[in-house]
């Protein structure tokens, strides 16, 4: 074995091809409620007192998430078992047993039923089992909505450098999910931390400093299950054949919908007014008073993404590929001109107006942001699906 090495090395000088470099994998699912997506995370440890370092990342996504298959869990593992038989050809067989897979779910699989909830995991539990990987203790479980929260705000203030270094400048994040939507910042004044909700605050250690953040999940405010919400059809029985009309949908449309495993009839106001006003009417009563409104954010900077950034490059408000830099009154005034003249949207999804509108009255009434808030929507954030279309 040695002659080997030394072979080896006299072809490279040691310090450029460290023969006891190690190299591992990683396996993380984020099984979202619109879509479960895998990671294969490649690491390089070029010495045992340094730090490991990304060296690259296998991206795949499928549709629908976890909790559509609310009722039929085996075929939900089912689409998490497609996606981890594409580590099995990535990751080289002797790593195979070293080789960690983790799952964690998000609010699709808060909004189920414990039962249904638990009967998903356990099914994807299974197909880790069978699998050749190494299986943790709690390889699969629901994320808690802080920590999402946390991780998403870490993960762009880690990307954009600002968490390195004195310069303890850091930006908000705001994550518009399918079922939850995360506000995340670090307050400035003491004033924010007294006037918080005790659970929204959360402390940490990381790199040597302790930050004391504030973050929220808010479950039920994810742009879908929003939807359904500003239809009246969130936590209601549906009655087989319920009709739900909304002036924020096109006057003619008759359409069914299925999520988390439900289906619903929708359709336009035939009689009734359609446009922006009626929408926005029906919208605040979702979020009017149901959001905390920390006064120091009301003028902050944040970052904003998935469904945000989805709808943003959706209507040309910022590029798909670089992202952009909008205010919140962009948002208003894309929502009116779609509401108010949706004949002219009719490629896009029925959705578009109500979803705009969400999201103008979610910043607006729900957060307390100003007109000219500023949103930083980064690229590279922007939804994970492939470069299409996500108007569904
Ligand atoms: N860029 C990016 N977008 C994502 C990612 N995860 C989810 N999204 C987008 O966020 C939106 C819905 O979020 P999802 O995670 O399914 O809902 P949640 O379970 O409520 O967080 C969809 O437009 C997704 O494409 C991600 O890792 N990167
Ligand atoms: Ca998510």
């Amino acid at each position: 074995h040695s002659n080997r090495e030394m072979w080896f090395q006299d072809l490279f000088p040691p310090n450029m091809c460290p023969i006891n470099a190690k190299t591992f994998y990683g396996i993380m699912f984020d099984a979202g409620s619109t879509g479960t997506r895998i990671h294969i995370y490649t690491f390089v440890q070029k010495s045992p007192e340094i730090l490991p370092e990304l060296e690259g990342e296998i991206f795949e996504s499928v549709k629908p998430g976890l909790s559509a298959y609310a009722d039929q869990p085996e075929k939900g593992a089912e689409s998490v078992k497609r996606l981890l038989d594409m580590a099995v050809d990535a990751v080289p067989p002797h790593l195979w047993k070293k080789t960690p897979v983790v799952l964690k779910a998000t609010a699709g699989l808060r909004l189920l039923s414990e039962e249904k909830a638990q009967a998903l995991l356990s099914e994807v539990k299974e197909v880790f089992e069978k699998s050749p990987f190494l299986v943790p203790e709690d390889s699969v479980s629901i994320m808690d909505g802080s920590y999402e929260g946390i991780l998403a705000w870490i993960t762009v203030n880690f990307l954009t450098g600002q968490l390195s270094g004195q310069n303890q400048h850091t930006t908000g994040t705001l994550d518009l999910g399918g079922a939850s939507t995360q506000i995340t910042f670090l307050p400035r004044f003491e004033e924010t931390l007294k006037e918080s909700p005790r659970d929204f605050l959360t402390s940490f250690e990381m790199f040597n400093s302790t930050y004391k953040l504030y973050t929220h999940s808010y479950l039920g405010f994810g742009l879908k299950a929003a939807r359904l919400a500003t239809l009246g059809a969130l936590n209601t029985e549906v009655a087989d054949g319920q009709m739900f009309r909304s002036s924020c949908l096109p006057k003619q449309l008759e359409a069914e919908w299925h999520f988390g495993g439900v289906k619903y009839r929708y359709g336009g106001n035939k009689e009734g007014e359609t446009g922006f006003k009626p929408c926005y009417l029906e919208v605040l009563k979702v979020v009017k008073g149901k959001l905390h409104q920390p006064d120091e954010i009301r003028g902050s900077s944040f970052y904003a993404f998935s469904y945000y950034y989805d709808r943003a490059a959706d209507t040309n408000l910022i590029d798909y590929e670089q992202g952009g830099v909008l205010e919140v009154r962009d948002f208003e005034r894309k929502a009116k001109e779609v509401c108010d003249n949706m004949e002219r949207f009719s490629s896009a999804s029925p959705f578009l107006c109500m979803d705009l509108t969400y999201i103008t009255a979610l910043l607006k009434e729900g957060f307390g942001f100003r007109d000219n808030t500023l949103l930083q929507l980064p690229s590279g954030l922007q939804s994970c699906g492939h470069p299409h279309r996500s108007m569904e």
